[in-house]
């Protein structure tokens, strides 16, 4: 009888799987420690331990750009007080203003922390006010509101509410307090408060600079360590994310979406091992997303000058200075039906698409016209950039 060999044969059995976590790659994810922010844990630890002997801790500010671990220092570090010091009392209220961007939203939300229910909309602020009071009042726990990207707050709501949170503190006395964590981006939101609010909240600061490439590199292995198999990433492919994550950004978010793009590239691929590769593939790929992103939310005009300068880069010959620029843009603006602007907004136009990244523009010293500025290259290769444009209806 002849012997089966199909086994030998069939490769469905072997696993090409990468990835052993999902969840470890993912925005959410917080670990138990986070590289490069010791110095960030040690000064809010310290603000914290105030608690410990029952002061209220004082206000503080974290500021520092996107991706710089800001919500991922305070979610660690109150998840660690809660956890080893059980017995506290203190109250930690987490909330994103993003989703809570007025004073009604924010009372909403300390509300519904301190187990009162009241209708997400509708009822007069004043009523919203006293129950937090009269909940708060009977609670016999120190509260510590956490207000993250709070200049969405101060910018659609002026800052008010953190004026009169800290007001209580005088008024309510005791064994209460309330302290603030605020979380942004800039400083500007200070400077947005109105003076009497300024002058009555005044949180101790804490920076959250971009992170190099060794913080980068360390805050890749971690990840790779927790969520990818053992023996299937090449540490140059880690250094790689680093390297190019810290010259463009020092964000550890865009790091870690790298890390989990590549790993994906790697497994669609079949590949045994992420390599520098897939480390490029994703590199470009984040990238198209972005940049996709953003041209989908240009102006008409803005998107027909984009199509005139793909247009031109594809002819070698054709220098893209802004007179030959605004001569094709124009043509294709009467074809698409509407008035050409004038030379003068096409050349603002030219900046704001520099600004956004979208286009590098030169000055070109050696031109038969004399010196003028010429479009040295695009976001994208032109012809990539012609495909995206036709998706959004212009036709070139
Ligand atoms: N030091 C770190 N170690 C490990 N992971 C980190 C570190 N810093 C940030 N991260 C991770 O990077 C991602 C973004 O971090 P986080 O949300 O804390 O940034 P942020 O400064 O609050 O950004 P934004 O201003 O955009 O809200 C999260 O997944 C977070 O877990």
């Amino acid at each position: 009888m002849p012997i089966n060999n199909s086994i030998f044969y069939d490769t469905s059995y072997v696993s090409y799987s990468i990835i052993k976590d999902k969840r470890v790659l993912r925005d959410s994810f917080i670990p138990d420690t986070l590289p490069g922010r010791e110095e960030q844990i040690f000064l809010f630890t310290r603000a914290l331990s105030d608690l410990l002997s029952d002061q209220p801790p004082s206000d503080v500010a974290f500021i520092g750009k996107p991706g710089t671990g800001k919500t991922a220092v305070v979610k660690n570090v109150s998840g660690k007080f809660k956890q080893e010091y059980p017995n506290l009392r203190a109250k930690f209220v987490y909330i994103n203003c993003s989703q809570a961007s007025t004073s009604y939203r924010v009372m909403y939300q300390l509300n519904r922390a301190l187990g009162v229910l009241v209708p997400p909309s509708g009822y007069p602020f004043d009523v919203l006010w006293d129950k937090f009071i009269e909940a708060y009042s009977s609670s016999n726990s120190r509260l510590i509101v956490i207000l993250d990207e709070v200049d969405l707050l101060v910018r659609r709501d002026g800052g008010r509410i953190l004026y009169s949170l800290s007001r209580l503190n005088y008024e309510l006395g005791g064994d209460l307090s309330i302290s603030m964590v605020v979380i942004s981006n800039t400083l500007d939101f200070l400077e947005r408060l109105d003076p009497r609010e300024r002058s009555s909240f005044e949180p101790l600061r804490i920076h959250f600079p971009p992170y190099t490439q060794p913080q980068l590199y360390n805050i890749l292995r971690q990840r790779a360590d927790l969520g990818i198999k053992l023996g299937t990433w090449d540490d140059e492919a880690l250094h790689l994310i680093a390297a190019r994550v810290a010259q463009e950004s020092g964000d550890a978010r865009r790091a870690i979406d790298v890390l989990r793009i590549a790993a994906e590239i790697a497994e669609d691929e079949k590949a045994e091992k992420l390599t520098v590769k897939h480390v490029e593939k994703a590199l470009n790929s984040v990238n198209e997303e972005e940049i996709s992103v953003t041209v989908r939310t240009l102006p008409l005009h803005h998107r027909l000058i984009l199509a005139a300068i793909a247009e031109i880069l594809e002819r070698p010959q054709v220098r893209p200075g802004t007179g030959v620029i605004y001569s094709v843009y124009g043509k294709r603006a009467l074809s698409y039906g509407v008035k050409p602007l004038t030379m003068r907004r096409v050349s603002g136009i030219l900046r704001e698409l520099e600004s956004l990244g979208l286009v590098e523009i030169k000055m070109d010293y050696g031109g038969a016209r004399g010196n003028t500025k010429v479009v040295e290259r695009m976001a994208l290769p032109p012809e990539q950039m012609k495909s995206l444009l036709f998706q959004m209806g212009i036709r070139i």
